[in-house]
């Protein structure tokens, strides 16, 4: 930057000053007389991290890149003429570590924190655009952070959810289901409390690389989104329906007794029967067929034992001719343990 004169020597008149509009005017002209006007280039680093400083822009505009301690909370902002930077620093006591870089050429009035402090101590009207500024400044950084918030729930629900079907993906299953386990487990150890059961339901589509063979498998797909359909229009609100890999899909059922999931998986699979696949609204595809394994946690039972529970359960659902339902009777681990 290029020294060019003090303020009193410049033709800016205070008035034009974000700062001091409605102050004293001559309290303010008195004080920052003998402050430096600066000259700066375009692209030109004009902050200084060593100190604190109030920057006003005379002409020009500026951009602030925020303090990188700051991380991608602040997007850089512009500063036009007659606003000002710093006056943060200049409140905490600390350098100011944003980074200030002359958009065009500009001229720039520096006042030190010293300063700064005394335009605030003797000026009521100094003081309260401050606030002003302040009040606005949090208020625009609130509406910054409301946005990022919806942002990252936006891409956290993307993750979690399946782009095809909609459905949750194996991602939200890995990180769901161990809790509502721990939670169904916990619930079980009360000896006054209800139980709560939770079943799960494991469903395969049947012969679906046929269908993919003679249809192709974009109708597949659609294939595949009509039986996600079905689901979420057939559970309750508290139970989820996940893809769990490929073809197969899973529902969970909280509070859900091998009864009760039994009676659940024999009405999706009557819906997933007559659900009608369009390829388009003039040409209905044949309707697709699934199976269905049903298992419900027993005491002492992990996640995974409980998938491979309700995987054997459809395995003996396909075996015995698709399109029916197979509920694990929970012998097998009352076996093993014995
Ligand atoms: N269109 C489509 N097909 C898929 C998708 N994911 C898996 N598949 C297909 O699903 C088929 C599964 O075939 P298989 O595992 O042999 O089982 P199946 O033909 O359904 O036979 P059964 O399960 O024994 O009734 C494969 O052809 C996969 O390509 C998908 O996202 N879209």
């Amino acid at each position: 930057m290029k020294l060019l004169s003090n303020f009193a020597a410049s033709s800016h008149q205070i008035a034009d000053l974000h700062l001091f509009r409605d102050a004293d005017a001559r309290v303010a002209a008195a004080l920052l007389a003998a402050c430096p006007v600066m000259a700066a280039e375009a692209g030109e680093i004009v902050s200084d991290t060593s100190r604190p400083r109030l920057t006003i822009v005379l002409r020009g505009s500026l951009a602030v890149q925020p303090d990188a301690r700051d991380g991608a909370a602040a997007g850089s902002v512009k500063i036009m003429a007659g606003e000002s930077a710093g006056e943060q620093s200049v409140l905490d006591d600390e350098a100011d570590l944003s980074c200030l870089v002359a958009l065009e050429p500009c001229e720039l009035l520096l006042i030190g924190a010293d300063l700064a402090w005394r335009l605030i101590e003797e000026s009521d009207g100094v003081a309260r655009n401050l606030l002003r500024l302040l009040s606005f400044r949090v208020r625009a950084a609130n509406v910054q952070l409301r946005k990022r918030q919806k942002l990252g729930e936006f891409y956290r629900q993307l993750s979690m959810n399946d782009g095809l079907t909609g459905l949750y993906n194996r991602a939200w299953l890995d990180d769901v289901l161990p809790r509502m386990i721990a939670t169904a487990h916990a619930g079980n150890a009360l000896p006054s409390s209800v139980p709560a059961p939770l079943s799960i339901i494991m469903i395969d589509l049947d012969r679906f690389k046929q269908f993919n063979d003679r249809h192709g498998h974009v109708q597949g797909d659609q294939a595949l989104r009509t039986a996600a359909q079905v689901l979420s229009s057939a559970l309750r609100p508290t139970d989820c329906a996940v893809r769990y890999g490929g073809e197969e899909l899973m529902v969970l059922l909280p509070e859900t007794s091998r009864a009760e999931a039994a009676a659940v998986a024999q009405r999706l699979c009557e819906r997933m029967r007559h659900a009608v696949v369009f390829a388009d609204m003039r040409l209905p595809l044949p309707h697709v067929t699934a199976s269905f394994g049903v298992a419900t946690l027993l005491p002492g039972q992990d996640g995974p034992a409980l998938i491979v529970t309700a995987d054997a359960a459809l395995y003996r659902a396909k075996a015995a001719g698709r399109d029916r339902i197979d509920v694990d009777d929970g012998r097998a681990l009352a076996a093993q343990a014995a």
